[in-house]
């Protein structure tokens, strides 16, 4: 049996997870075996969303050790559910949450991670494609191991249903309990002023120095409103006090896999665009013609950011307002 970890995020089952669920079944069809979900806390409702996946079971890891995150003892009880069901492979979005997850796991069932996957074929040992450098480079590899585990970058694979839709059995799980194992464990949280993560967002409206001071990322905000999506930054945006560190995108904050990406006056440091590079559509908008971002965009704008989205603010709002 495979096993993959889905992340909740809007109330289901996350794109990054669809992307790890759509990889897992193709590797667990290439081996003639079943296709399991894990997902931590009573998440019984992501079910009812995994069930075209050919997602046959979910476990819901639940007890009060692992009530609030923490990578390892998240991890551990992860190793735990993997002895306890016979799992010989997980897999699972590469985000922190699920980086970490895994790292844990294969530490405490001493089996190797691979991170960063684009690609994995079935067979023993699994052949897979992964980024290294912050996805500057990738590198062919294999992984073996009595149990394997992987994370994939978002964005690497197309979301696909299975051809057989299953009714998804819901069993709960209970590690056992860690209090006393070394741990980190949050101890306060900042909300994001939008639901959508910018990890899984399918439209990531970003600004850097170009958009020019904190209150500049109004239009921002409301044009990543308008489309449903999620607020991103460059380094300088962060490092000027504008945004928090978690709107990031780049090598040292959050790789997205968005359809569309707008980057708002960024020049495009190869640090930012490994960040952003999995979008499948980007748009620059740009002073500039000759910024990098503007000669790797599929479109570009050149004009001032303000003016710009100004106008598309206006368009967007009419048309709302003729709905
Ligand atoms: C180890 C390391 C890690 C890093 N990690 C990251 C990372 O994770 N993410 C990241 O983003 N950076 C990262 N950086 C920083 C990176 O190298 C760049 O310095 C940064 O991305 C530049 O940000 P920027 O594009 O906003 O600014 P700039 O490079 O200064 O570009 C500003 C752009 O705005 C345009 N512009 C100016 N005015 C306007 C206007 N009115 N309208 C429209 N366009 C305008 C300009 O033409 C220019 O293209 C890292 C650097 C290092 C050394």
């Amino acid at each position: 049996m495979l096993l993959v970890i889905v992340e909740e995020d809007a109330g289901g089952v996350s794109a990054a997870s669809l992307e790890a669920v759509t990889c897992a079944r193709h590797l667990a069809e290439g081996a003639g075996l079943d296709l399991h979900a894990a997902a931590f806390g009573a998440h019984g409702d992501l079910a009812a969303g995994l069930s075209k996946y050919g997602v046959s079971t979910l476990h819901l890891v639940t007890s009060e050790s692992t009530r609030e995150y923490s990578p390892e003892l998240w991890g551990t009880a992860l190793a735990e559910l993997v002895e306890h069901t016979g799992a010989t492979g997980v897999l699972a979005a590469s985000t922190d949450r699920g980086t970490e997850i895994l790292a844990n796991a294969a530490a405490s069932t001493e089996q190797p991670f691979a991170s960063n996957c684009v690609a994995i074929e079935p067979g023993d040992p699994w052949t897979l494609t992964r980024q290294r450098g912050g996805g500057i480079l990738l590198e062919d590899a294999e992984l073996s191991g009595r149990v394997k585990l992987a994370s994939l970058v978002a964005g690497s694979v197309e979301i696909s249903e299975a051809t057989a839709t299953h009714e998804v059995d819901v069993l709960e799980f209970a590690p056992t309990p860690q209090a006393t194992m070394p741990h980190s464990a949050i101890v306060d949280r900042t909300s994001r002023g939008s639901g959508v993560s910018l990890a899984s967002a399918r439209v990531v409206v970003s600004g850097g120095r170009g958009v020019g001071s904190a209150e500049g990322f109004a239009p921002l905000e409301e044009l990543a409103e308008l489309l449903g999506g999620a607020v991103g930054c460059s380094r300088v945006a962060t490092n000027n006090g504008w945004r928090s560190h978690s709107d990031q995108v780049g090598l040292t904050g959050t790789k997205i896999g968005a359809e569309l990406y707008i980057a708002c006056g960024i020049s495009g440091a190869t640090q930012h665009w490994v960040g952003c590079m999995g979008a499948k559509t980007i748009l620059a908008i740009n002073t500039d013609p000759e910024a990098p971002l503007v000669a790797r965009a599929d479109y570009a704008v050149i004009g001032d950011v303000q003016e710009v989205l100004g106008a598309v603010l206006e368009r967007l709002r009419a048309r709302r307002a003729a709905a």
